[in-house]
């Protein structure tokens, strides 16, 4: 086995930037090693219409240091106000790339989502008819529904109910974390894609909870049982288009992690690349790395795969910060929990 892969340089189908300080403190991260992101509209406000995407961008852009290239690839946030000539038009100017359905209250600032999916009808309508992909963050916020199940009942109840009445609907199931949604997705033609994390291919629910709560570990949709995390690590490895990666990278302050009710989300931009050149050889799939990070997430979205390249090398130990300054307080950095030997050069 070579000691240096290069592939196709990667993008993330699934980032949170934030705004401001914080937006300043990760972004560089990203941009070291992804040319691009579909950036996740969860601010507060939310990014709900084509003019506030275009202020976002224009913010992201104004925080790349000088001499990065990244691009943004802007989403919109659905509310039940949403107006589908807004997003058409959004879509048609180049500009928003993807539309993403937050259940109300199922994960952090989703408290302007969707709670009567009747009320997106006629924009999920549009979409289909325009092409523009539904990124759905996946969770009942049902409280009779277990947390370790709420990903497995909304597939039944919310995204294949959706899909059967919107034919053509592009549909990203966003961060799964279960062998339901692997199996699920599998099943389905090519209109329907799923991102895998960093993270979830690490971590089981065992990580989180047992010896111990580490609140670094909570992110939604919460790991699930070791079963689920190996279902995750055969889907990401195989190389079948339908799985790309978004990192969810989701920063938040340590402030805000180390709570009575701390907030959800890892932050895994920093050594990303180097936990996933890991995970692929462990799985003797290095050579399928290129198509999880760089090449099924461009097909899917319809976009040309990056021209760039990124080099991969294994040897002495590789460091990583183990939190970032922000003006807001430090972050901390996800923790795989084993000595990462694969370098970004
Ligand atoms: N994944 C998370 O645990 N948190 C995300 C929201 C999300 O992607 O659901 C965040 O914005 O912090
Ligand atoms: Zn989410
Ligand atoms: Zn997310």
């Amino acid at each position: 086995m070579s000691d240096t892969i290069t592939i196709t340089r990667p993008d993330d189908w699934h980032l949170h930037l934030r705004d401001g300080a914080m937006l300043k403190a990760v972004l560089p991260h990203t941009a070291r090693h992804f040319a691009r992101a579909i950036v996740m509209p969860n601010l507060v406000p939310p990014v709900v219409t084509g003019a506030q995407a275009a202020a976002y961008r224009d913010r992201i852009l104004a925080a790349l240091p000088e001499g990065m290239t990244f691009e943004p690839l802007m989403t919109l946030y659905l509310t039940e106000a949403t107006d589908p000539a807004d997003v058409a038009a959004a879509h048609a100017s180049g500009l928003v790339k993807a539309v993403k359905l937050y259940p109300a209250g199922a994960t952090t600032n989703s408290a302007s989502g969707v709670k009567d999916f009747d009320k997106v009808r006629g924009v999920l309508e549009k979409m289909a008819e325009i092409g523009l992909p539904l990124c759905m963050h996946g969770e009942v916020v049902d409280s009779h529904v277990d947390i370790f199940d709420r990903e497995a009942v909304f597939i039944d109840r919310v995204l294949d109910p959706i899909r059967r009445a919107t034919p053509g609907l592009r549909v990203v199931m966003e961060h799964i974390t279960t062998a339901n949604a692997v199996d699920y997705a599998r099943a389905q033609g090519d209109d329907l894609g799923a991102t895998i994390t960093t993270h979830h291919l690490v971590i089981n629910r065992n990580h989180i909870l047992a010896g111990g709560i580490r609140p670094h570990y909570y992110c939604l949709p919460v790991a699930k049982r070791e079963e689920h995390r190996l279902a995750l690590r055969a889907a990401a490895t195989s190389g079948e288009a339908r799985f790309f990666l978004g990192t969810d990278s989701a920063p938040h302050t340590d402030a805000n992690k180390l709570l009575p009710c701390g907030c959800a989300g890892c932050f895994t931009a920093p050594n990303t690349m180097s936990i996933l050149a890991q995970v692929f050889e462990e799985e003797a799939a290095l050579d399928r790395l290129e198509a999880f990070t760089s090449l099924n997430g461009p097909a899917f979205y319809g976009l040309p795969a990056n021209t760039g390249k990124m080099t991969l090398t294994k040897g002495a130990p590789v460091s990583y910060p183990g939190h970032i300054d922000t003006a807001d307080g430090p972050v901390t950095v996800f923790d795989p929990g084993f000595q990462l030997a694969w370098r970004v050069d």
